[in-house]
């Protein structure tokens, strides 16, 4: 993948590769980090997991972002009302549903004005039929490596699985990614790939990210041969 693959203005801004850092917990850390210009920002509202954001982080904090980076709340199993309550709360553009959601619970956020991305996480090999039901009621889908934990595994999957993903709903990619997979991901070319997922990979301590080793990481992605 060209990161860029576009030359003209118009196509640039269909074709490149966003970007999302999620994990975040911390405010001087999350203004760092928006210095980057990501195109998302992801807050972990999992209890149990070490980035949980909402023990850290006062929503004012969310709310005063730049507004092209968009807000994705990250949540496991929890009930339409809370996501909703939260999202409004945090000023939250999107939420990333990373457990066992179903696709009515989907349609009914959807349907309440928040756009989903459901989470598939994936194995030795992938069944496409499982996004069936999910088509017309999400925005995005994600694709992380099945691990332990829910996510944050810190782990990739085969990639090339993706390789016959045969569907127009745009998605992210997550699950270890590094400075070292770049190269790859050019290679790949990946179809509908739209964004990657940075996450522990780039940790100082879990939910505080190094600036410096992220902006290594964008300007890589960020940069196009071709121009
Ligand atoms: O990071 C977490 O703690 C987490 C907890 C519960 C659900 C999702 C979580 N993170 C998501 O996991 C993927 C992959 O992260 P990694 O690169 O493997 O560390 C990413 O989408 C995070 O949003």
């Amino acid at each position: 993948m060209a990161i860029v693959e576009s030359t003209t203005p118009e196509n640039e801004a269909h074709n490149k590769l966003r970007i999302k850092v999620c994990g975040m917990k911390f405010a001087e850390n999350i203004a760092n980090v928006a210095t980057l210009e990501p195109d998302f920002l992801g807050f972990i509202f999992v209890s149990g997991s070490a980035r949980y954001a909402a023990d850290t982080l006062d929503p004012r904090q969310l709310l005063a972002l730049p507004l092209g980076i968009k807000r994705v709340g990250v949540f496991v199993d929890e009930t339409t009302a809370n996501i909703l309550r939260i999202a409004g709360q945090y000023g939250l553009d999107l939420v990333q549903l990373h457990g066992e959601e179903t696709p009515e619970q989907c349609a009914d956020l959807q349907t309440a004005g928040l756009p989903v991305m459901k989470v598939f996480s994936v194995g030795e090999t992938f069944d496409f039929a499982t996004l069936m039901p999910y088509v017309s009621h999400c925005t995005y889908f994600l694709f992380d490596t099945k691990g332990e934990m829910r996510g944050g595994n810190g782990t990739t999957f085969d990639w090339n699985l993706l390789k016959a993903y045969p569907l127009s709903v745009p998605y992210f990619l997550a699950g270890g990614l590094d400075l070292s997979h770049v190269p790859v991901l050019q290679e790949l070319q990946l179809p509908g790939l739209f964004a990657v997922d940075l996450n522990s990979r780039f940790e100082a301590a879990p939910g505080q990210k190094d600036v410096e080793k992220l902006r290594v990481m964008l300007e890589a992605l960020r940069y196009n041969p071709m121009n």
